[in-house]
């Protein structure tokens, strides 16, 4: 479990902090300015207060009265203006935050380095996108209160000053006691802030896990495992609140105990100025005002602290998903003009983390066009080996070339764009059936989709389906039988007709007659592609150019069968 206490973890949110608020500099720049123009009407409060008392006391009551009067009514007016307009500034920000982040996680997800967020459950993961909204409420709390409180206590404690020196001592006072509650409860709040919200994602990572294997535990009849598991993270979460709160609870009695010492002195020092006439009832009265609005705002100012943690919490959570390395790049385009692409590995070592060796010292060549398939029992290291191929893992040792090249060297998406992949964990996704085998890919028609359907023998499933190509697709195709799935993904293989195919048992599940037509596609419909196959089918692989056999992640013998497609 992770512990905010060392300092440097507790220095990245604020820079993080400080790089949301740069892209936002120019707005938060005019909310400053409304704030100073707002601060400076605000004190006509006061000052018309001092005026109209000095007036009254001197007897002349007249329409200069009603003219300061009607004065301070449009300072307050325009004050409100001033606000509605910082608040219009702050919708747009709260409207661009969302709009960054959901972008940015949606071009980064299917970009990220597979290995680097291998321990991650990523639908979990994702959960710190909702951050984005307590980003947002917080940050618009932060930008209306922080510059108004800050201008207010600025302008209030110059104005006090300039009644009477010893308001300047007040000034630096209420200065240095701010300084002195921030410093002392920052580090603290905020790591207990940081503590909250991890067992906070934890809770709610096992309510999805809880729901994502509902039936395993609504099988079990009456497991009390979810309860207990529940209990215990939910206690660690109220711990780390409590915690948390006790240094909020601090930061309101040291407020409580700061208000009572200002007003008592302030009062004090107000009432033995007026009574050796060193200021008027009417300047004694608008500083008491001043004094109370700049009260208000200190308190404002500590109460702002909370959503400071608050906010500072939100982007260290983005910023854990917005973080995780991406896919290394390369630049080249796999050549167009070939049919099918070569497959060059040579002394290939790999493995997950560092410690055991998943492959070791495998070297095997496919020329363009060749039908490979890959036997091997469990755990031997053949998906990890056709995964490889794919690019997704870029640190391992030896070389793996494409048509002589080295797989790096390839972008990623371009040579993804000439390989077909189906492995047993892909998924298919809340969306249309079209969308799901098209992947966004408009090219794809839905006639290619049907021809390549009826060439496979899997078309029965897209003709029983009411709405066709156009059926609305639960996530993780929650209402469909396993194989309708793999006919989905199988489609979505092959139907741009890729290159290079690495497919993983493409036609598990499926009926004879479906297998064979895969089996006979793969092997005598597209001669010219490339076809690597993970599958201990001992008919397919007699129909293949090669036999690869792996055990212990090496490749223990190669065969040639004799070719009877
Ligand atoms: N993401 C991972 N992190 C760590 N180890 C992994 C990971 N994926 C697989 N392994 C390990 O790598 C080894 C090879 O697994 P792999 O899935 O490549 O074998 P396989 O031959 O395809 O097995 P199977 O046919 O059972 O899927 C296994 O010991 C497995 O536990």
């Amino acid at each position: 479990m992770a512990n905010y206490q060392a300092g440097k973890d507790l220095k990245r949110p604020l820079q993080r902090l400080l790089q949301v608020l740069n892209l936002e500099r120019k707005e938060i720049g005019a909310i400053y300015f409304y704030a100073i123009l707002a601060g400076l009407l605000q004190l006509a409060v006061p000052l018309g207060v001092q005026a109209i008392i000095n007036f009254v006391l001197a007897g002349r009551i007249s329409t200069s009265i009603i003219v300061l009067i009607i004065l301070v009514v449009i300072s307050v007016f325009f004050t409100g203006l001033l606000q509605v307009n910082q608040m219009k500034i702050i919708e747009k920000i709260q409207q661009r935050i969302f709009t960054r982040y959901s972008f940015e996680f949606a071009w980064r997800i299917p970009r990220l380095d597979l290995k680097k967020i291998d321990q991650y459950y990523l639908p979990e993961f994702v959960n710190r996108f909702f951050d984005t909204v307590n980003l947002e409420k917080s940050l618009s709390r932060l930008l209306l209160d922080i510059p108004a409180a800050l201008i207010q206590v600025l302008f209030g404690l110059i104005l006090l000053s300039l009644y009477a020196n010893v308001f300047i001592i007040f000034s630096l006072l209420v200065i240095l006691i701010l300084f002195v509650i921030i410093r002392v409860t920052y580090a603290r709040g905020l790591s207990t802030s940081l503590d909250e919200s991890e067992y906070k994602y934890e809770v709610a990572g096992w309510l999805e896990e809880i729901a994502r294997v509902l039936k395993s535990f609504q099988f079990s009849r009456g497991s009390s495992l979810p309860m207990d598991k529940t209990d215990a993270l939910v206690t660690k979460y109220l711990h780390a609140r409590t915690s948390h709160f006790r240094i909020l609870l601090m930061q309101y009695w040291t407020l409580i105990g700061f208000k009572i010492l200002v007003t008592a002195g302030m009062l004090i020092v107000g009432a033995v100025l007026l009574v050796g006439n060193e200021i008027n009832v009417g300047q004694f009265a608008a500083a008491e005002i001043v004094i109370l609005l700049v009260l208000a705002s200190v308190e404002k100012l500590i109460r702002s602290l909370d959503k400071i943690y608050d906010i500072l919490t939100s982007v260290e959570k983005l910023g854990k998903v917005i973080d995780k390395p991406l896919e290394s790049e390369g630049t080249l385009r796999p050549d167009s003009s070939a049919n099918g692409l070569s497959v060059t590995v040579n002394d290939l070592h790999f493995s997950y983390n560092d410690q055991t060796s998943i492959l070791q010292q495998l070297s095997f060549n496919v020329k363009q066009g060749e039908k490979i398939c890959i036997k091997g029992g469990d755990g031997s290291g053949k998906s990890t080996l056709l995964k490889l191929l794919t690019g997704a893992y870029a640190d391992f040792g030896g070389s793996i070339l494409i048509n002589d090249i080295p797989i790096g060297n390839y972008n990623p998406a371009l040579l993804r764009a000439e390989t077909g992949i189906l492995f047993h964990q892909q998924d298919i996704f809340q969306g249309t059936l079209y969308e799901n085998i098209s992947l966004g890919d408009t090219s794809v028609t839905t006639s290619q989709i049907t021809t390549l359907a009826t060439q496979l023998g899997v078309s029965d499933f897209i003709s029983s389906l009411k709405n066709g190509f156009d059926t609305q697709i639960d996530a993780a195709g929650k209402r469909l039988s396993s194989a309708v799935i793999r006919k989905v993904l199988l489609l979505r293989a092959l139907v741009s007709h890729p290159k290079l195919l690495l497919l993983e048992e493409p036609w598990f599940g499926f009926d004879a007659d479906c297998r064979e037509k895969v089996q006979q596609y793969l092997l005598q419909k597209i001669p010219g592609t490339t076809v690597i196959v993970i599958s201990n089918d001992d008919v397919y692989a007699r129909r293949c150019n090669r036999v690869l056999y792996m055990q212990d992640g090496r490749i223990v013998k190669e065969e040639q069968p004799t070719v009877n497609r």
